[in-house]
């Protein structure tokens, strides 16, 4: 699930960046195009416009001294043309001969500034650096000159563009002006703004901004920049080779990017259902998986429980690894059982005989209490083995103890218990077993044995005591005590014989 979140994540991430890139790259391209396109109709307005002040320029290189003839020409091109806020016409010696409109009212002034006699001192074609009127418009000037026919310097001819008012500039570039924070701004030679949608800024210079930078230097390009303002712009700039002005198509980064945050959130909650849908598959598909192990692990943890066994049987491992864990475990736990059930026999019956030792011995008679089962007792031991073993030596005598102890089997019920308590001592119980009986069933063996050839020792006897629970105490060892006195008497009255508790 981590990974699937990651990988997911990543991808979001990556599709982010991407999108990113492509948004800003396309932006800057268009920028590029339009700043390229709009400066190549300025260019073509300017050209035009210088083109129609040379005609008028030439009309009036002979009628300098007609007022008339002025006014009229420069109310012509002010009215046909519709390219300039105002036509001036300027003799050689600075003094306004005619404007339009006659609203003005500075005809017969005479130009001061400096910047209002560039014209006059370039005596050629010029797009002049903005500067104040003697009407008081900040404006800049595109002149002619005005030439005599035997070519003396006669004056100039320019049609002005009031840059803080509505102008041809205006009606090119803020036609195209965006709602989404894009806007247009155009750069002189000077760094000065001669358009820009925010009137208040134009006149102002800006030294600090990279765009007006590189485009005042002839480069047509696209970057992502801070903007004076200190706004990320995404600015395509390209230059008006004409007037040396640069025009720069900017865009903030933040608008650009404004749509992809809600595209990439809507992709986002689109797809929660299928991202939701894939994680619960994980995680129903890591629980089916990992069940049967974890079920194996617990099994393999109770593993000393009795009812473990069975339950790890019952786990239904469904793919091949958990089906051979579960082999696996179920084999060790078979042998382990196997060993353990071998060493608890061992632990309660006697080598020799087979039969119970002491410890089996107690174990029989805690499942007769537990149970309340009533059982007979019948304590017996071979009648002078002392002399067996003196007479024929140890190995025959243990093999007179086998002999014995395989006669009480062939003797005995299935449920009695058979048990060798000592030495030649041995004992046997008799689930369910009146004393009566049990004298019965000791008498028969006593004879049997008493019949029997035993090996090289020959026949041998035995002397066995009777007891009862609850018959003859309801306490056990109160019975055990008195089997072993019962015997005890046996042997004093002359062995090879069967006393009850009862005759004692
Ligand atoms: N061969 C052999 N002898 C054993 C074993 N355990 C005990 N004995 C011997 O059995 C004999 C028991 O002798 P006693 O308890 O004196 O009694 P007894 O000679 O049988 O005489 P009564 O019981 O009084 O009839 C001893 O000599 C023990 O050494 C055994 O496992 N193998």
């Amino acid at each position: 699930m981590f990974s699937v979140l990651i990988t997911l994540g990543n991808s979001f991430y990556a599709t982010y960046k991407v999108q990113r890139d492509l948004l800003i790259g396309n932006t800057l391209e268009a920028n590029r195009v339009y700043a390229a396109k709009l400066a190549e109709m300025t260019d073509v307005f300017l050209k035009s416009a210088q083109d129609q002040l040379a005609y008028s320029a030439g009309q009036l290189g002979s009628k300098m001294a007609d007022d008339t003839a002025l006014m009229s020409e420069a109310q012509r091109l002010h009215r046909q043309t519709n390219s300039f806020n105002s036509v001036v016409i300027v003799n050689k010696d600075a003094v306004i001969v005619a404007t339009s409109p006659h609203t003005l009212e500075v005809k017969g002034l005479t130009l001061t500034s400096p910047r209002a006699r560039q014209s006059l001192e370039a005596q050629k074609a010029l797009i002049t650096d903005p500067f104040v009127s003697p009407a008081g418009n900040y404006l800049i000037s595109i002149s002619h000159p005005i030439i005599a026919k035997d070519g003396r310097y006669l004056g100039y001819i320019a049609g002005t563009i009031y840059l803080q008012e509505e102008n041809i500039l205006n009606r090119i570039l803020g036609t195209h002006y965006y709602h989404d924070g894009s806007y247009i701004y155009v750069a002189d030679r000077n760094k000065t703004l001669i358009y820009h949608p925010d009137k208040q800024r134009i006149g102002q210079k800006i030294s600090n901004n990279t765009a007006i930078n590189e485009v005042l230097a002839g480069t047509e390009y696209a970057l992502s920049m801070i903007n004076s303002q200190g706004i990320d712009m995404l600015a395509g700039f390209a230059p008006i080779t004409k007037s040396s002005w640069g025009v720069i198509a900017q865009r903030p980064k933040s608008s650009t990017l404004e749509g992809l945050d809600g595209h990439i959130t809507a992709v986002f909650i689109k797809s929660i259902p299928v991202v939701l849908f894939t994680l619960a598959g994980i995680w129903l598909s890591a629980i089916f998986i990992s069940r049967p192990l974890w079920q194996l692990a617990k099994g393999a943890r109770l593993m000393d429980k009795k009812e473990v066994q069975q339950d790890i049987s019952g786990i239904h491992s469904w793919y091949f690894e958990a089906a051979q864990l579960k082999r696996a475990i179920l084999k060790g736990m078979g042998l382990l059982n196997d060993r353990i059930s071998k060493l608890h026999n061992d632990s309660h019956t006697d080598a020799m005989t087979g039969l119970f030792n002491r410890r089996g011995m107690q174990q029989v008679l805690d499942s007769y209490l537990e149970e309340r089962r009533p059982f007979a007792i019948i304590t017996l031991d071979i009648d002078h083995f002392k002399r067996v073993n003196d007479t024929h030596g140890h190995d025959i005598g243990d093999k007179v103890i086998q002999a014995l102890a395989g006669l009480m089997q062939s003797h005995a019920r299935k449920e009695d218990a058979l048990c060798r308590s000592g030495g030649e001592e041995f004992m046997i119980f008799l689930p369910d077993t009146g004393l009566a009986t049990a004298f019965d069933v000791a008498e028969r063996l006593r004879l049997q044995v008493a019949e029997s050839e035993i090996s090289t020792a020959g026949s041998i006897t035995i002397s066995l005591g009777i007891a009862h629970w609850p018959g003859s105490s309801v306490v056990i060892n109160e019975v055990l005590k008195q089997a072993d006195k019962a015997l005890y008497r046996a042997k004093q009255q002359g062995r090879n014989r069967s006393i009850t508790a009862e005759q004692t």
